[in-house]
């Protein structure tokens, strides 16, 4: 997959994802990544990518021409056609099912905003979407932009060894994630629970399947809404909410 990032500090997005899962799925050639800065394609000797906001008010905005250009320069960068999504608190707020559509393309264009943001006949004329990562106030796109490559990353075939797909499925019924331990077995935190240690590992496996329901419904009943749960998780809920004397 390739992704191309449009922001003016492109460094930024390539630095996140340069550890890890993103940093392995680079060097297995899995993603490529490509920064382009507006900038490069802005005019005059302050190669000016914002100006005052029209209608007047405080605050800056990304100029169209330099945008324009510097994704016209990408277009021709790569025959494969890039969708083009504009990070923005405007967007449709990313989910799961959305990285998973996301990570299928074969090339993606990140556009980051800066300032108050970018002029809207830009948006208009050159967004396939908008993707919003939450509700609150950021002084830019660029993380945004890192949380989608971070996603779409680790869903490329081979970014993940044997440990990190099996958690994935795990993570992919959508579901939060049970409690984990390590050593030591005894801490003054507290005790490894028996089952972990019993070797049984269908009791195991119906222990951390029953926690991450409790969990979800105890933290996030909302993941849980609108979805029928099979009788045996059912009953695992159930179970927990007893023993919770919930
Ligand atoms: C949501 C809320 C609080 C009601 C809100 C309402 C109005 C503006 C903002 C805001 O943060 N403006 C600044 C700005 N943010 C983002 O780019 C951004 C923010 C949040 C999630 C994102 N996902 O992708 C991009 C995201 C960065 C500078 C360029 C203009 C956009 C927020």
């Amino acid at each position: 997959m390739r992704i191309d990032i449009v922001s003016l500090f492109p460094e930024f997005v390539e630095q996140c994802a340069g550890f890890g899962v993103t940093g392995r799925a680079r060097e297995r050639g899995l993603l490529d990544l490509h920064g382009w800065n507006p900038r490069d394609w802005a005019e005059g000797n302050y190669r000016k990518v914002d100006d005052r906001t029209f209608g007047g008010g405080p605050g800056m905005v990304m100029l169209v021409e330099p945008l324009r250009r510097c994704l016209a320069a990408l277009r021709q960068a790569d025959p494969l056609p890039p969708r083009v999504v504009y990070l923005s608190p405007q967007g449709r707020p990313l989910d799961q099912a959305r990285v998973r559509e996301l990570a299928a393309l074969p090339r993606l264009a990140l556009l980051c905003g800066r300032y108050e943001g970018v002029d809207e006949r830009l948006v208009q004329a050159e967004v396939d979407e908008e993707i919003s990562i939450g509700d609150y106030v950021l002084s830019g796109g660029e993380l945004a932009a890192a949380v989608v490559v971070d996603a779409v990353a680790r869903l490329q075939e081979g970014a993940l060894n044997d440990a990190g797909s099996a958690s994935q499925d795990s993570f992919e019924d959508g579901l939060l994630d049970c409690p984990h331990y390590s050593h030591p077995v005894e801490h003054a935190y507290g005790t490894v629970p028996e089952v972990l240690r019993s070797g049984n590992h269908a009791a195991i496996a119906r222990w951390r399947r029953q926690q991450a329901l409790g969990r979800t419904w105890q933290r996030r009943p909302d993941l849980l809404a609108g979805r029928v749960l099979s009788k045996a998780d059912q009953a695992l809920l159930d179970e927990w909410r007893r023993e919770q004397g919930r």
